[in-house]
């Protein structure tokens, strides 16, 4: 169970959700989400294939339109947004992709350096590797620097990929699946990581996952998605109480994963 993060502040609302609706045609994926995420929070949202979790955060950075309801985010209408406003708050809200997205004729030291080429032309060469630098040492990567993608174990492409999102030093971080596809030792790896991130970069994340342990080891709070709803909120062991068909229900699922 995740222990108590000190650096939480439940006075600042930094990501804000009301009666969120969102459907293609006759599938209606999002039917009423309320979600409120405080710095320095961690929140896990829960839910079996095809909830809506990745619409949800897809519309949380703008990629998609609702079609009723409200996203705020650090203070902004999303999608109020004009589209230079909305590449500046994309900024500030990191997404990790659900593979890592690395490009593959780059070492990892060129991968990480990348979006700080593309995003602060400012910044000179040498506060890029220092950047990169410090990145790769809080990833736990530092000997990787010249190597290629390829040549990376899937675990380690995941926390480049961390990498290169934190890299912009974003206030918010979103994670798709981080720990799909893993082996169990390399969840741990990467759940701990996400920990990390939080309690080093004082970022706040909402982390898309149907993995239980994922939630449980980095979740403050738990948002369990069904049907496009948020069915169950709070902390992992109020969610899941003892004897709950809900947790039965995840864990029949975990198990056939
Ligand atoms: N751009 C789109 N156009 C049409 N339908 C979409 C689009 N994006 C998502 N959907 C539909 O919305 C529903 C929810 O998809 P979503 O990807 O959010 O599920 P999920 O909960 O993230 O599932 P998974 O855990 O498998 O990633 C699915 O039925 C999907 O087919």
């Amino acid at each position: 169970m995740k222990t108590f993060t000190p650096e939480i502040d439940w006075n600042n609302v930094v990501i804000s959700i009301k009666d969120l609706y969102k459907s293609f045609g006759n599938n209606h994926v999002l039917r009423g989400v309320d979600l409120e995420l405080h710095k320095g929070e961690n929140i896990v949202v829960l839910g079996r294939s095809g909830t809506g979790k990745s619409v949800l955060i897809k519309i949380i950075s703008g990629l998609l339109k609702q079609d009723a309801g409200t996203v705020n985010v650090l203070g902004q209408e999303v999608a109020e947004l004009s589209p230079a406003d909305l590449r500046a708050l994309r900024l500030k809200v990191g997404f990790c992709f659900q593979h890592g997205a690395l490009y593959d004729s780059m070492t990892v030291g060129e991968n990480l350096s990348f979006p700080l080429q593309r995003n602060e032309p400012k910044m000179t060469a040498a506060q890029r590797e220092k950047l990169v630098d410090i990145v790769l040492e809080a990833v736990g990567l530092s000997h990787t620097v010249n190597q290629m993608p390829a040549e990376l174990s899937g675990g380690q492409r995941k926390r480049i990929g961390i990498g290169r999102t934190l890299i912009l030093r974003p206030e918010i971080m979103l994670y798709d699946e981080p720990t799909a596809g893993l082996d169990p030792i390399t969840c741990t790896e990467i759940n701990n990581l996400i920990n990390e991130v939080q309690r080093r970069f004082n970022t706040s994340s909402i982390i898309i996952t149907h993995d239980l342990t994922c939630a449980k080891v980095t979740g403050d709070n738990i948002a369990v998605m069904k049907e496009g709803q948020f069915i169950k909120q709070g902390k992992f062991d109020e969610v899941f109480a003892e004897n709950d068909e809900l947790i039965k229900e995840f864990y029949d699922y975990n198990f056939i994963q």
